[in-house]
């Protein structure tokens, strides 16, 4: 037998496995590796943190993925460099982490890679009439496999689409096994990019379960950041929105998307909201001379009502707690806003659950690994929306 399909056997076999989970979000901020120890699968899941570390990106890297990434018309030969570009970088960035845990390939089981999505098109938005939903991460596996000398699983969100899914968001599998509690009903929020939830109800019915994409979290803010304050890639500690006022006109023009009264669960990115989103809504709102500070005032309000329109929606059927995760909870007007828009909400972060908010999506990706090696496919049954009962994740062997 081929020694390596023997080590992925051993590997199922173990009582405890030790994967790397990868994130590389549309923030393009850096690489997530969450170092995770499971025991178990399913509901049975154990999961300890082990390390975590956001490897940061340079502005060259950024500029380079930036040329690829999320724009219709792009160069082919550069998407091609990228692929393995991307993979033989994340590989550097894994072996430099791994130096700087004191720990080599062998203390590691599987390495669980997303990659970086460029661009993502589920068909309520490409509208190409006979073509299916679609997305796209590059940074193949083969190529971290080969110089991390780990097993490697990684484009999990093909499996999804196939199955009848939009390839995102895939959180719901992970939030299920590792958040779920029996007595609790829990919103998991992440607000990346864009911002996504997780319904995860008290009596643990598979059926009631759903995750949905609800706009944009970071994303549009970011990229007015970097195209009006060079040198600067995010709102830091909101410096520059809380300046400004927030234009009514501007915010409404912002959210007169259809995305926004779209049913769950539904997935959205970049191609949708983005720069040019935004001068069209300053056009229709005229708005175009309105400082850069009121801009970002009424964008990182923009940001909350498409959080809180969907938590709100969830509110009216059931109560809940909320969890939240990802960067934009440390934008601390966003998080004002949220609170604003959800007077007596308590929001709590992920950390209270024993997993970092910085770390959960890497951490997503590792619990998939898990479940591909050692699960059964996780069947959420009919459900009012659909989740796709899949395993997740293509292999790539080192050899
Ligand atoms: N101190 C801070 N002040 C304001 N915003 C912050 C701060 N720290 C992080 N952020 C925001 O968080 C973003 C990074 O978030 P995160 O790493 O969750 O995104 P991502 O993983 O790329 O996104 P996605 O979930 O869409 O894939 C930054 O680009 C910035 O907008
Ligand atoms: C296509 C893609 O990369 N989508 C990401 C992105 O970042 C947040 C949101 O949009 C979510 O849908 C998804 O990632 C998370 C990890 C998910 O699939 O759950």
């Amino acid at each position: 037998m081929n020694t390596g399909l023997r080590r992925l056997l051993t590997i199922a076999e173990k009582e405890k496995r030790t994967i790397i989970g990868l994130m590389s979000g549309t923030s393009l901020d850096g690489l997530d590796i969450a170092l995770c120890e499971f025991t178990g699968h399913g509901l049975q899941t154990q999961l300890v943190l082990r390390q975590f570390a956001t490897m940061p990106y340079g502005s060259e890297f950024k500029q380079q993925v930036k040329e690829v990434f999320s724009k219709r018309a792009v160069d082919l030969e550069k998407v091609t460099l990228m692929n393995a570009y991307i993979g033989s970088f994340h590989a550097e960035l894994i072996n430099a982490c791994l130096q700087e845990w004191g720990l080599t390939a062998q203390d590691v089981d599987i390495i669980a890679s997303h990659g970086q999505t460029i661009y993502h098109a589920p068909a309520s938005q490409h509208q190409v009439a006979g073509m299916p939903n679609a997305t796209l991460q590059i940074g193949d596996g083969d190529h971290i496999a080969v110089k991390t000398g780990v097993i490697t699983l990684s484009d999990f969100r093909q499996k999804h689409i196939a199955a009848g899914g939009e390839g995102a968001p895939l959180a719901v599998y992970g939030d299920f096994l590792l958040f779920s509690e029996k007595g609790q009903n829990r919103i998991m929020l992440n607000i990346g990019g864009i911002a996504n939830f997780t319904f995860l109800p008290g009596d643990l019915d598979t059926s009631r379960i759903f995750s949905t994409d609800v706009g944009p979290g970071n994303t549009i803010m970011d990229a007015y950041m970097q195209a009006n304050f060079p040198g600067t890639f995010y709102d830091a500690g909101s410096a520059v929105a809380l300046q400004g006022t927030i234009h009514e006109g501007l915010l409404a023009a912002l959210l007169a998307h259809p995305f926004f009264q779209g049913d769950f669960p539904k997935t959205t990115g970049p191609e949708v909201f983005n720069l040019a989103y935004l001068a069209r809504a300053q056009e229709a709102s005229s708005t175009t001379a309105l400082s850069a500070q009121d801009v970002m005032a009424t964008l990182n309000r923009f940001s909350a009502h498409g959080i809180c329109d969907a938590l709100r929606r969830t509110m009216e059927e059931e109560e809940f707690e909320i969890f939240v995760s990802g960067g934009g909870m440390h934008n601390p007007l966003l998080r004002r806003n949220i609170e604003t828009l959800l007077p007596g909400v308590v929001i709590r972060d992920t950390a209270e659950l024993g997993v970092s908010p910085d770390a959960k999506e890497a951490v997503l990706f590792a619990t998939l690994a898990n479940e591909c090696l050692v699960g059964e496919r996780l069947d959420f049954g009919a459900g009012r929306l659909r989740i796709p009962a899949v395993q997740m994740g293509k292999i790539s062997l080192p050899q």
